[in-house]
């Protein structure tokens, strides 16, 4: 069973919260009940309970004020506070009354928190999406060394938002390529096609267009070429061809105007784009354009006690490995103590000098209020074309989308970070003849051990 800690939600409930459970060695059955008592505490500090394990919620008679009708309410920080805690599924106490006039009041405050909990906006598609995947942890995704199974397609195939982007900006490129007076059809290529969904949105780009297209898709899992060729006779697709086989080596009868592509993981490049793009471009024209044209990895500091414990329990096969892999994960109990999201890792198609795609960047957080950081956040943005972008960034994120949640790289000791200080990261992208890998490090606050370091834990397969 868990055990609860009675906790004010001031600043110094937290502190001691925090020195008591670091004392338990972040133990997983631990969780508070919440008093909520607000004071002069910031909102910033408040919203470090939204990462906390918090059960229970105990609102006491003094936690109320009466508006100008006489009726009990919440302040406003004590109110929304609240509001974000009810997502988290939290239970309320409403603490006995002292005395027999409080006691004539427990009414309208009961019912003043049931209206507050029965007006919580219905969740979004998006919405409800990601709260059935809650703070679930998983294994980043390797379509490059793996196969996708179907249901996985099936999945990203249900976005609403990511295929109507690639549409508007293949659409966009077409256009101008016809005002331009080029010969037709122009040459699109799909790469990394999977089961057609981007055959698709190219396809009725070029119908929007009014443009004639010779269209190659090309994709190396077996299943999902067997899922191409059925719907091309399916859908009547007869400018498409099904190319099986990995982009790198495809010998292509021409060049491509348009090399359309979706290889991205949460964390941009993770799934390996730069690579296989670098070896695919030899095929595209020489004034040809990448769609995406480059992508971007960002990243945060973020306070995750729970993601980071249920890391450590051999969430990537026990070992040193468990704290040292990232994971894709729709983080719900989050706190971020720092507002700056920074820009990490970033690479352009067609890369034609082919610049390395080893990346070094050095990253400075300044921490806001008092915290314990577990770990990074990490996002990506991409740049389709022209205006068309798909995002995870928090400050550019595309709305209703959710092919992808972000990434979680956890530090080994998570660390206190007073108000004010310091968080100095520094992040490597590696490779050698089999694999990339990412590997970090602090050196502010204190020095850590440079985490994955040669790939150990979280090799990316080339292969
Ligand atoms: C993230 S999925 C996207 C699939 C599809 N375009 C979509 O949007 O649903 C990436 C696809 O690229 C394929 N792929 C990855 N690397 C490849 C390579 N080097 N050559 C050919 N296909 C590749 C994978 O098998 C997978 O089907």
């Amino acid at each position: 069973a868990p055990v609860a800690l009675q906790m004010p939600a001031t600043s110094s409930g937290w502190k001691a919260w925090n020195r008591f459970r670091t004392l338990c060695d972040h133990h997983v059955r631990l969780c508070c009940a919440l008093e909520l008592t607000v004071d002069k505490t910031s909102e910033k500090e408040l919203e470090r309970w939204l990462a906390e394990p918090v059960r229970c919620v105990i609102l006491s008679p003094s936690t109320f004020l009466l508006n100008r009708s006489g009726y009990p309410v919440l302040p406003k920080k004590a109110k929304a506070l609240l509001e974000q805690l009810f997502r988290r599924q939290v239970q309320v106490i409403i603490a006995e009354p002292q005395s027999v006039e409080q006691n004539e009041g427990l009414l309208p405050r009961l019912s003043y928190i049931a209206r507050l909990f029965q007006a919580l906006p219905p969740l979004s598609q998006a919405e409800r999406f990601a709260y059935s995947h809650m703070d679930t942890l998983q294994a980043p995704l390797q379509p490059l060394a793996d196969n996708l199974e179907s249901e996985t397609y099936e999945l990203f195939e249900t976005d609403p938002v990511k295929y109507a982007k690639y549409q508007e900006a293949v659409f966009i490129f077409l256009t101008e390529r016809k005002q331009e007076g080029r010969p037709m059809p122009f040459c699109v290529m799909v790469l990394g096609a999977g089961r057609g969904p981007l055959v698709e949105a190219a396809l009725k780009a070029a119908e929007r267009a009014e443009v004639e297209v010779d269209l190659y898709a090309v994709e190396k899992n077996p299943n999902a070429v067997q899922a191409l060729r059925h719907r091309k006779r399916r859908d009547g697709w007869s400018s498409v061809q099904v190319v099986p086989g990995d982009m790198r080596s495809w010998d292509a009868p021409k060049k491509a105007d348009v090399i359309i592509s979706e290889l991205l993981g949460s964390f941009g490049d993770n799934e390996l784009s730069p690579e296989c793009l670098d070896g695919a471009q030899r095929f595209l024209a020489s004034d040809g354009v990448c769609i995406p044209i480059s992508y971007t990895a960002a990243l945060t500091p973020v306070t995750a006690p729970g993601l980071w414990a249920n890391a450590r329990q051999g969430a990537a096969g026990g070992g040193v490995a468990d704290l040292e892999t990232a994971y894709v994960v729709h983080m719900q109990h989050a706190f971020y103590p720092c507002s700056a999201v920074k820009d990490c890792f970033e690479f352009h198609h067609p890369n034609w000098t082919m610049e390395s795609n080893d990346r070094c960047v050095d990253l400075d957080f300044e921490i806001e209020v008092d915290s314990l950081v577990h770990g990074f956040a990490g996002y990506f943005d991409c740049v389709l074309y022209g205006p068309e972008h798909i995002s995870i960034h928090p400050k550019n994120f595309s709305v209703g989308m959710f092919s992808w949640f972000p990434m979680f790289f956890p530090l080994r000791h998570p660390q206190y970070v007073p108000r004010g200080s310091i968080i100095r990261s520094h992040w490597w992208r590696r490779h050698d003849a089999h694999k990339v890998w990412y590997e970090w490090a602090l050196t502010e606050p204190a020095p850590t051990e440079v985490q994955n370091p040669g790939g150990r834990s979280w090799p990316i397969g080339l292969l």
